[in-house]
């Protein structure tokens, strides 16, 4: 695939003028009949551009839009990634990029203040999720044949700028996610070695915990840049070869949860459930927050519309299979865990193996200990490997230099993008703590998550009015964004209200006006529907 020079530029600093890849080209072949409605006001004219201003240039290209039908997708997917994967390896990948230290410690955090509660944070969380499972899933039978996921699908319904802000978010998560795990991995490792009574103490602090210079700017970790390497390699070699040790790391800690979940049944005694919500509800939706992060990972999933045998059926029921794994599998726990020990007795760091040990199950403890590292593996693994699909899509795109859209003749897979992803990881795991920087990591999934909501409100909206008129000045397509960010702000201002305790009045108005925007949006679309009929 050749590229222009110019896409090596960063996409503000692109003009229309730009030559374009391959892949626009065959694109472009098939905008005329993949265009959609206010698409065609973003593409850019290339008899305009010659003559067009500097800044009017910069700014169509930015706000393009990727034209993408069935029948697009379909033709770009021979492209040198393979169709291997089925709907149970689909719903193990997203289940091996949701379960990882989240429940293993999150749970405790929580229930200190939720108390038996956080079973409903879980509940809560879970149900938020699922509606933005089904938004993924929506657009992953939308578009099922093309890398790139959330990027991919805000390309399509918005523009080029809002879809890479949407990358660089993503990246942020994943770079600092992949560093994160991976240290805390080798601390693991570290400590199942310093089980070996001969071994203990004596491991030097450079090898697994980090050895700290000038000052903590730097900790020294060799273990995680070579767990890192490893689990690079296995993604090189093949989506076979890893979707084979994600399918099995994933199965073994779905099993060692499953096999917590019914030893604490026998230790649970009802008592301890009662009062359920000792801090009241506000306490538990405060919960419902944090715990969203362990349900992070199910969008894994739309990552691999390329690899998919079946994209169109398979993907939406490994998202959405993938979720409601989990929303039993959590439920499950915190139910068990609150009803073993009071919930003030709950340690935070290692709440489940702390309170299987307090009741002399010290073989569950172990087991739990070998599950979440089994679950940070898997996350890591998926992580790495939703990566560097992003990275295809955007060298497809010419969004990034040419040789992250290279795929491996022979072994099928993006071998740049993924060695890319790897060093990144490898080089912030061995030189930095940054499990500072983890606390950041849920602001790009919710970014992403965010976007993918509204891209479902676009796209169905361009489908229907594409013939409508707009209202006075403003566009259909700013009707749609203004309604959406009334809808957003309301839903802001109300849960700011109800988390300090502000008039319920703040409530009811947020209430009523989130439902006025909601309805317009609702009735833009069905008015539009008729007319069009
Ligand atoms: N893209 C991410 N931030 N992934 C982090 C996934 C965290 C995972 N749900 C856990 O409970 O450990």
């Amino acid at each position: 695939m050749t590229q222009g020079p110019t896409s090596l530029l960063p996409v503000w600093a692109r003009t229309t003028a730009r030559r374009p890849s391959s892949r626009r080209q065959s694109l472009h072949a098939t905008t005329a009949e993949a265009m959609d409605g206010e698409g065609a006001h973003h593409r850019p004219s290339p008899s305009s551009s010659s003559g067009r201003p500097f800044l009017s240039g910069l700014c169509a290209a930015a706000l393009r839009r990727k034209p993408i039908s069935a029948r697009a997708s379909a033709a770009a997917s021979g492209e040198g990634l393979v169709r291997q994967l089925g709907v149970l390896e689909l719903v193990l990948l997203g289940i091996g990029a949701s379960i990882g230290a989240g429940i293993f410690v999150i749970t405790g955090t929580v229930a200190r203040d939720a108390g038996p509660g956080v079973t409903i944070s879980f509940a809560l969380a879970g149900a938020a999720c699922v509606l933005n499972a089904l938004c993924y899933a929506e657009l992953a039978s939308r578009f099922p044949a093309v890398v790139g996921g959330a990027y991919l699908y805000t390309y399509a319904a918005f523009n080029e700028l809002t879809a890479f802000l949407v990358f660089t978010q993503l990246m942020l998560d994943y770079h600092i996610g992949a560093a994160s795990i991976a240290r805390s991995l080798a601390s693991y490792f570290i400590q199942f070695l310093e089980l070996i009574p001969s071994v203990k103490g004596n491991v030097p602090s450079w090898i697994g915990h980090g050895e700290e210079f000038f000052g903590g700017v730097i900790s020294v970790n060799i273990l995680a840049p070579i767990l890192l390497v490893i689990l690079t390699v296995i993604l090189c070699r093949g989506v076979k070869e890893s979707s084979a040790v994600n399918t099995f790391m994933t199965t073994l800690k779905i099993i060692i949860v499953i096999v917590v979940v019914f030893a604490g049944v026998f230790e649970v005694d009802v008592s301890n459930w009662s009062p359920f919500m000792p801090n009241g509800f506000k306490a538990v939706v405060t919960g419902s927050t944090v715990v969203f992060f362990a349900y992070v990972g199910f969008d894994a999933v739309a990552n691999s519309a390329e690899e998919a045998k079946n994209p169109q059926r398979d993907l939406p029921i490994g998202i959405l299979g993938s979720l409601l794994a989990c929303v039993i599998l959590y439920v499950a726990v915190c139910l068990v865990i609150t009803g073993m020990l009071p919930y003030t007795l709950l340690g935070e760091d290692a709440p489940l193996a702390e309170a299987f040990s307090a009741k002399g199950l010290k073989f569950v403890t172990v087991l739990i200990s070998i599950g979440a590292v089994a679950g940070l593996t898997t996350t890591l693994l998926v992580g790495l490997y939703v990566q560097s699909r992003l990275y295809l899509g955007l060298g497809r795109d010419g969004l990034l230099p040419s040789i992250f859209s290279k795929v491996h003749p022979t072994l099928h897979t993006p071998l740049h993008s993924q060695i890319w992803v790897g060093c990144v990881a490898a080089v912030l795991a061995g030189l930095f703590n940054v499990h500072a920087l983890s606390h950041i990591l849920s602001v790009g999934t919710l970014t992403g998550y965010s976007v993918v909501s509204a891209c479902v409100i676009t796209l169905r909206w361009s489908d229907k009015a594409t013939n409508s008129r707009s209202l006075g000045k403003i566009s259909i397509w700013q009707e749609g964004v203004f309604c959406l960010v009334i809808v957003a702000l309301c839903g802001f201002i109300a849960g700011i209200s109800y988390r300090f305790s502000y008039s319920i009045a703040f409530i009811i108005i947020a209430f009523l006006i989130a439902t006025a925007g909601s309805f317009s949006l609702l009735f833009r679309q069905v008015s539009a529907f008729s007319f069009n009929l």
